[in-house]
């Protein structure tokens, strides 16, 4: 995994999956309805530890990733939060720079020493051969979970202020700028090894605004994290950028980017993968489908992509509905690659 990241090719390319460790996993499920509440399960390293090497267990990937939130950064601030059943989640919403004082820095890493205490305990736990990745989610992600309290179809709210109050919006930007580059380095210094940037709605921007809230905060994160840690490649995976991605590949300053399931490989292969390693991108569907869809897929990502620096993944997370041995079959003919059949 760290060889791909930093530009070399390997007779296969690694290979981790985005929700690796999750409901689709039977052992998940049991600990989960042990364990109480998944944001329980986030902040008790002892659980969080054994989730995150579930997956190992049966797949042996090439990475582990912590198992934790994106959204534990806004609560760490003090933004009340709740996972509801069925529901996914739910802030209070933050929509006006007088709502940002209800936020705070003060516990910032108290409120997190869980996680840190779970990535200590994972870099001696998991296999040598393995690649722990820390994560956080893109401030402008953040950003649109915080303001609209929950998940969303049109981000209206988020948008609204964006793009009337820029500079008032530019206050929490710039809050989740700098604690998200000091959450991703006080990470690595606990033991990950690569950090990974998730942008979920990235693609719900047009062009402008693209670069003004997820280029621009990305980029100074990745500049943060450089100065602190040279070494440590910086995953950016910018969902639905679109015809953005180059702009995204040239202007942020990641090490790698991470492809969604809409990206033509060929494209990538010419347009992004000339100038930095990419990850990505089966359908996660696809793997939920399985058979002789889900070989030809994953065959043609490993032609198209694999011959140059690349590690596999999906184009976004695992769905619960995906049989355990779909993704056993899947795990096979990565490493049996290139030598099929
Ligand atoms: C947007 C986002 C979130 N969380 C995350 C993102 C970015 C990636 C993406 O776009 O999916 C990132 C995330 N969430 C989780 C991880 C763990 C590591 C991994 O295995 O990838 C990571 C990296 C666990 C999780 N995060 C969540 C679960 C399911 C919790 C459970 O009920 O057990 C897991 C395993 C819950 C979650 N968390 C989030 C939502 C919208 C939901 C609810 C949706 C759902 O119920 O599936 C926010």
């Amino acid at each position: 995994m760290l060889a791909a990241l930093t530009g070399e090719v390997r007779s296969r390319p690694p290979f981790w999956l985005m929700r690796q460790a999750g409901r689709y996993l039977p052992e998940y499920r049991e600990l989960r309805a042990k364990a109480g509440s998944f944001l329980d399960m986030c902040y008790n390293p002892d659980h969080a530890v054994e989730v995150t090497l579930q997956p190992l267990r049966r797949y042996d990937m090439d990475a582990a990733i912590l198992f934790s939130d994106i959204l534990v950064v806004p609560h760490a601030l003090g933004q009340p939060l709740a996972f509801l059943e069925g529901e996914g989640p739910k802030l209070d919403p933050v929509r006006s720079v007088d709502d940002l004082k209800r936020l705070s820095r003060d516990r910032f890493h108290e409120r997190l020493e869980p996680v840190y205490e779970t990535v200590r305990r994972l870099s001696s736990a998991i296999p040598a051969h393995t690649t722990l990745i820390g994560f956080a989610g893109a401030p402008w992600t953040i950003a649109c979970y915080m303001v609209e309290g929950a998940g969303s179809k049109e981000y209206a709210h988020v948008k609204r202020w964006a793009y009337g109050d820029p500079a008032g919006f530019g206050a929490l930007m710039d809050l989740l700028v700098e604690v998200t580059a000091d959450y991703l380095c006080t990470q690595i210094e606990a033991g990950a090894e690569v950090v990974q940037l998730f942008d979920s709605w990235a693609g719900v921007l047009p062009a402008g605004e693209f670069r003004r809230w997820v280029i621009e905060p990305t980029r100074r994160i990745v500049d943060l994290i450089k100065a602190r840690h040279p070494a440590i490649p910086v995953i950016g995976f910018p969902r639905g950028a679109g015809l953005s991605y180059e702009e995204y590949v040239t202007g942020s300053g990641v090490d790698a980017v991470g492809l969604d399931t809409t990206v033509p490989v060929a494209w990538a292969a010419g347009n992004l993968q000339s100038r930095l390693p990419v990850q990505g991108n089966l359908d996660p569907i696809m793997l939920a489908a399985g058979g002789e869809a889900l070989r030809n897929a994953a065959s043609e990502i490993l032609e198209t992509l694999a011959g140059r620096p690349f590690v596999f993944n999906l184009g976004h997370g695992v769905i619960q509905t995906t049989p355990p041995e779909h993704v056993a079959e899947l795990a096979r003919l990565i490493k049996d690659w290139p030598n099929r059949g």
